[in-house]
């Protein structure tokens, strides 16, 4: 049985005054049924593992590849594990838009991040001309291969389908076109790594709010979502966790 995960990422957003929000979640959800985990920006990481206070998980948002050296504004995966985060999100689709950051990046830093010892989330997903030519199988299916290291298992590693064009902009696909990308990257997971892929963690990212999160929670293979702004707010993201535990 796969545990769920209710993951938030905060993105380039938040100060210390943010950490409130953290006190508050704790407090309306002290004991959800759910894994609850919050990627702030590095900055925040160490603050915000001290107000979780081991209740949520907290993770980072990319590491570097390499374990030190000169790579100014870089942070290494021992870095983020060294403040208490336990996980990390690489290859989010706006670091790789940013940054030009490939799929052999992604599995490079995902390497760096299991030989830390933290959970790598991977993302993948296409954007929206992809869609309308009909290559999301193909791309999201290319990506998983290129960017997920060898030896990926549940303890090591967490996917988030990400599509690019539902990410901040209130749309998402239908239900039929999640548990489509959803099935096939479990089949793949299983294809490509047998039975240790069956605990892998599907997670759906992109416009998720307590409006929507019910049914997409209710959707083959779904395993829980990565959030965007519907995790700044306790409120939004608390009622998020909350249909979660009830799925
Ligand atoms: O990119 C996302 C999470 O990583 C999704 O962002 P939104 O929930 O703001 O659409």
């Amino acid at each position: 049985m796969r545990k769920k995960l209710a993951a938030g990422n905060w993105k380039m957003n938040g100060t210390k005054a943010s950490l409130g929000e953290v006190t508050a979640l704790i407090a309306a959800h002290p004991d959800p049924k759910s894994e609850v985990l919050l990627c702030p920006p590095a900055t925040l990481v160490e603050a915000m593992a001290q107000t979780a206070g081991g209740k949520i998980a907290v993770g980072g948002q990319d590491c570097h590849m390499k374990q030190s050296g000169a790579h100014t504004g870089d942070v290494a995966a021992e870095m983020l594990k060294d403040c208490g985060a336990t996980y990390v999100i690489l290859g989010h689709s706006e670091r790789r838009a940013d940054h030009d950051e490939s799929s052999a990046m992604v599995c490079a830093k995902a390497e760096a991040a299991k030989a830390a010892g933290l959970v790598a989330v991977i993302c993948v997903g296409e954007t929206e001309a992809q869609r309308d030519a009909g290559d999301t199988l193909e791309v999201v299916g290319k990506q998983l291969h290129t960017s997920v290291p060898e030896g990926a298992n549940d303890e090591n590693t967490v996917i988030a389908y990400e599509p690019v064009w539902a990410i901040g902009t209130g749309r998402t696909p239908t239900l039929e076109q999640i548990a489509e990308v959803h099935d096939f990257m479990r089949a793949e997971l299983v294809a490509r790594f047998g039975e240790a892929a069956e605990g892998i963690r599907l997670l759906y990212g992109g416009s998720v709010k307590p409006s929507n999160a019910t049914e997409i929670f209710a959707t083959s293979n779904v395993d829980g979502a990565l959030v965007g702004g519907a995790s700044l707010k306790a409120a939004d993201f608390g009622a998020i966790i909350a249909a979660l535990d009830a799925a």
